[in-house]
């Protein structure tokens, strides 16, 4: 039976694993996804992400009917469809490869540090892995959110599942966090390094689109970075790659509810390119650390089909950075920085 309460990689890498006695460890902290492409196990999921305030922050009293009422009967469904054409052989692939990345950077990183992998909703908990490090001797934990951007809807949640699983502990180990890696050096030559990599292996597109996933536009009013360091990325990221802004465009994914998001959408934006005659289209997520639902069939299969529909010859996804060797080096430099002045 699979473990419940934390990573520990698979058996035929078992001499990876450090010893029980390491007391550094290192936490990569994913979304979640559902245990199975069914309207059943999406209920669960989707009630433990739309009841996250810093996800949905209307009022309760008003949010709870809505939610029970009416958005829990209709979206499982759709979602379980959706959810059904990217599920492969190994499962959910925000599961499995998060899984493949946390063992790809135990084994860059060594046997002084443990590298465990938790996700924000479902399982393995955040909660129940930091009480199982700490069983296991952990004194020193450092959290990477496996999100590049900082939005108090991602990262922040994942601060307050860890500040929960703290209060929860009667001498919690001493605590840093990533709090965002958008403008990292290493973080953007890996991304352009991917990229150009592509496009050595296959032809270039006539444009190359790069779609992160949206949030309210209210909540970067309120404060939130997250827009802000998304244009930041994608200015380095061109300045990089020695694109100009009609080269390289900026659109925002994965809209939810009826309030505006961040803009220009994903969908207006492939359909508007494919009108002004661009024939194939190069898009990738950098926003997403693996791939994904929303990366595999909202961007691969949804907008590949609406840039079709309008004229457009070939939507090609470039994939993320996923356990590829740039991902692998550029997270395992930024791990050390931050773990630095931390004895072994
Ligand atoms: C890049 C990080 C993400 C931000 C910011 C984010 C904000 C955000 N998301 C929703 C609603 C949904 N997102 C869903 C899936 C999903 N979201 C992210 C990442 C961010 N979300 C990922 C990696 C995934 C894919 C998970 C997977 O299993 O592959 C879903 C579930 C799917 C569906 O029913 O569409 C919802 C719902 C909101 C409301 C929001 C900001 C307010
Ligand atoms: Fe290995
Ligand atoms: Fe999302």
């Amino acid at each position: 039976m699979p473990s419940r309460s934390h990573y520990t990689g698979p058996a035929d890498h078992s001499r990876e694993t450090p010893a029980a006695s390491v007391q550094t460890a290192v936490l990569l902290v994913n979304l979640g996804t559902p245990t199975a492409p069914t309207a059943r196990a999406l209920r669960p999921y989707l009630a433990e992400f739309l009841s996250d305030r810093r996800v949905i922050d209307t009022p309760r009293w008003l949010w709870w009917p809505i939610l029970h009422g009416v958005i829990l009967r209709l979206r499982p469904r759709r979602s379980a469809h959706a959810y059904g054409r990217i599920w492969d052989a190994q499962g959910s692939p925000l599961r499995w490869r998060s899984e493949a990345l946390a063992h790809a950077l135990q084994a860059e990183l060594g046997a002084d540090v443990r590298v465990a992998l938790a996700m924000r909703y479902g399982e393995p908990a955040v909660m129940s892995t930091i009480a199982q490090l700490v069983r296991e001797g952990v004194r020193r934990l450092l959290v990477l959110p496996l999100y590049p951007q900082y939005s108090a809807t991602s990262t922040g949640s994942v601060i307050d599942a860890v500040a929960d699983a703290m209060k929860a502990l009667r001498w919690p180990p001493e605590l840093r966090f990533v709090n965002d890696y958008h403008d990292d050096p290493g973080h953007i030559e890996a991304l352009a390094a991917s990229i150009e990599g592509w496009w050595a292996r296959h032809d270039r597109g006539d444009k190359l689109l790069l779609s992160f996933h949206g949030i309210p536009e209210r909540y970067v009013r309120l404060g939130d970075p997250y827009g802000e360091q998304c244009r930041t990325t994608t200015r380095l990221l061109r300045e990089r790659l020695r694109l100009d802004e009609s080269q390289l465009v900026l659109s925002f994914q994965s809209r939810v509810g009826r309030e505006d998001w961040l803009s220009p959408y994903t969908d207006a934006t492939v359909r508007r390119l494919a009108g002004e005659g661009v024939k194939r289209l190069d898009v990738a997520c950098p926003g997403f650390a693996v791939d994904c639902l929303e990366t595999l069939e909202e961007i691969a299969m949804q907008n590949r089909d609406f840039f079709t529909a309008a004229g457009g010859e070939s939507l090609r996804y470039i994939p993320a950075l996923n356990d590829g060797a740039e991902q692998v080096h550029s997270l395992a430099s930024l791990l050390r920085h931050h773990l630095a002045g931390w004895p072994a």
